[in-house]
C-alpha cells in the first residue's frame, strides 16, 4: 500500500495541459488565460484629472496669483481645449484630460467661485503645493507594452477589469475539463425514485458533480449496477468522450466490487490501488494509454468526498494551470487529538480565526466514512501524518479545505 504523498505524486504525474478555446470576456470569469496580455496604451493613457475643480498653470500660483478667471468648462469625455491665457483657469471634472497649458488642479473645496460682470472668477484658498497636484499622470501606473497578465493566470474580477481596459473582448482560455461522474451499486436509486427499505439514493454522484462545477469543470452523471458485462460495455464510450472519470463504489473487497477488474479489461492500466489513509483507503487510480484518467473512489460518502479534494481537485487545477503549483494551506489545531493507526488521517474540522487572525481548526465529531451529514458542520480536513500519534493543540497542520468562506 502506498502513502498519501506517493499517491498524490502519481496522480499529478498524469497531468497534461488543456487545449485552448476562445471565449467572450463576459464568459471568461474563472477561466485560465492561455496567452500573455500587454498594455495597448499607457495606464492612464493621458494626464487624467483626479478631482473636480479648476485646472491652472502652477507657475501662476507659484508667482502668488490667487484670482483666476474661468476661460472654459471641460467635462470628462470632452476633447481638451488648451488654456489660452496662462493667468486664467479651466473648470474641469474628474476623468477629463488635463488641458494643454495647465499642470495642476485645485479642488472645488479649496476655492471660491463668484460671478462678476458675467464672468466666473475662482479665488484659490488653498494653493496646490506642486505642479502635478490632483493629476493622475499619463503612464504613472503602467507603460504601453508592459506585461499585465501572464499566460496561466485565472481570470477573477481584477483580471477581467484589466483585460476589459485593453479591449480584450475575447480571450483564449484553457478548455474546461470534461468529467464523467459514475455511481456504481445495485443498492442505489435515482433521486426521484422512492427507495425500498434496503436501498439508498445516489448522493455521491450529485456531491461529486457539485464539487466539479465549483472548480469549473463540466460534469455529466452516469450509473452502473454491479454487473461486469454492463461495465465492460458502458465504460469504453465514457473513456473515449471524457478527460476523466470519477467513479464511486465498487473498489473494495466485496463480491460485487468489480471495478478494478472491469477497468483493466477495457484498457485502463492500474497506477495504484489502496492508499495508507483513513477514510478513503480503497482508492483505485488508473489511466488509459494516452487517454482518460480514472479516479475510482471508495463508495462511503466521506471517503468519496475526502479523495475528491485530496486528489481530483488538485489534478483538475494542475491540468488548467500546469505552471502554478499551489502553496500548501495550513491551519492550527484547536484541540489535541490522538490517532494511532499508521494511516494518514483526514480529520474533519470546522474553521474560524483566533483573535490574532490565525486560521483555527476545530475537530468535529463524525460517525465515520458513512456519516454524510457530518460534512455539514465541516469546512475541511486536517491531514494528520501517518507516522505521528499525538497531535497537540496549536500545531500547524496541512489543511484540505472545501468550504472557502468562514461561517
Ligand atoms: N473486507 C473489507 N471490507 C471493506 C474494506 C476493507 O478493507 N475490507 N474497506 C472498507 C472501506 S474503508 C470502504 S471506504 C468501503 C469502500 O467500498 P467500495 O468502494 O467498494 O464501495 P461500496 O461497497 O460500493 O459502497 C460503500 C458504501 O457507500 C455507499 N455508496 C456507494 N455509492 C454511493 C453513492 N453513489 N451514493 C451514496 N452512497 C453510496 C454504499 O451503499 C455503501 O454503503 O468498503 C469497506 N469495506
Ligand atoms: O476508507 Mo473507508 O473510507 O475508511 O470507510
Amino acid at each position: 500500500m502506498i502513502s498519501v504523498e506517493e499517491a498524490s505524486r502519481l496522480v499529478l504525474a498524469t497531468v497534461r495541459p488543456q487545449p485552448t478555446e476562445t471565449v467572450a470576456l463576459t464568459e471568461a470569469t474563472g477561466r485560465v488565460l492561455q496567452i500573455a496580455l500587454h498594455a495597448d496604451r499607457d495606464f492612464p493613457p493621458f494626464h487624467r484629472v483626479a478631482m473636480d475643480g479648476i485646472a491652472v498653470a502652477f507657475a501662476a500660483v507659484a508667482g502668488g496669483q490667487t484670482e483666476f478667471p474661468i476661460e472654459a468648462t471641460q467635462l470628462a469625455g470632452a476633447v481638451p481645449q488648451p488654456l489660452l491665457n496662462p493667468g486664467a483657469a479651466i473648470e474641469i471634472m474628474t476623468g477629463a484630460m488635463l488641458p494643454p497649458g495647465t499642470d495642476a488642479v485645485v479642488r472645488y473645496e479649496d476655492l471660491e467661485l463668484r460671478e462678476e460682470a458675467g464672468r466666473r472668477i475662482a479665488r484659490v484658498l488653498v494653493p496646490p503645493p506642486a505642479a502635478g497636484h490632483n493629476v493622475h499622470r499619463q503612464a504613472a501606473d503602467r507603460r504601453q507594452g508592459d506585461l499585465l497578465l501572464p499566460a496561466g493566470v485565472r481570470l477573477g474580477p481584477a483580471e477581467i477589469a484589466v483585460a476589459a481596459t485593453i479591449g480584450a473582448s475575447t480571450v483564449p482560455v484553457a478548455r474546461r475539463l470534461r468529467v464523467a461522474v459514475v455511481s456504481t451499486g445495485d443498492e442505489l436509486v435515482e433521486l426521484d425514485q422512492a427507495p425500498l427499505p434496503h436501498q439508498i439514493r445516489r448522493s455521491n454522484a450529485y456531491m461529486v458533480r457539485a464539487a466539479l462545477l465549483e472548480v469549473g469543470a463540466e460534469a455529466e452523471i452516469f450509473h452502473f449496477n454491479d454487473d461486469q458485462a454492463a461495465l465492460r460495455q458502458g465504460l469504453p464510450p465514457l473513456l473515449a468522450t471524457f478527460d476523466a472519470l470519477v467513479l464511486s463504489g465498487g473498489v473494495s473487497k466485496g463480491q460485487a466490487d468489480f471495478l478494478p477488474g472491469a477497468l483493466q479489461e477495457v484498457g485502463v492500466a492500474q497506477v495504484f490501488h489502496e492508499v495508507r489513509q483513513r477514510p478513503g483507503k480503497p482508492f483505485w487510480f488508473g489511466q488509459q494509454a494516452g487517454g482518460a484518467v480514472v479516479f475510482a473512489l471508495p463508495g462511503n460518502p466521506v471517503s468519496t468526498f475526502v479523495n475528491f479534494y485530496q486528489y481530483v481537485r488538485p489534478w483538475l487545477r494542475q491540468c488548467l494551470q500546469p505552471q502554478a503549483p499551489r502553496p500548501e494551506l495550513k491551519a492550527q489545531l484547536a484541540a489535541s487529538v490522538t490517532f494511532r493507526p499508521r494511516l494518514t488521517h483526514f480529520l474533519p474540522v470546522q474553521l474560524d480565526y483566533s483573535p490574532q487572525g490565525c486560521l483555527l481548526a476545530h475537530p468535529q465529531p463524525a460517525g465515520g466514512s458513512g456519516d454524510l451529514a457530518s460534512l455539514l458542520q465541516c469546512d475541511g480536513f486536517l491531514r494528520l501524518d501517518a507516522e505521528q500519534e499525538e497531535f497537540r493543540a496549536g500545531e500547524a497542520l496541512p489543511l484540505v479545505r472545501f468550504r472557502e468562506e468562514v461561517r
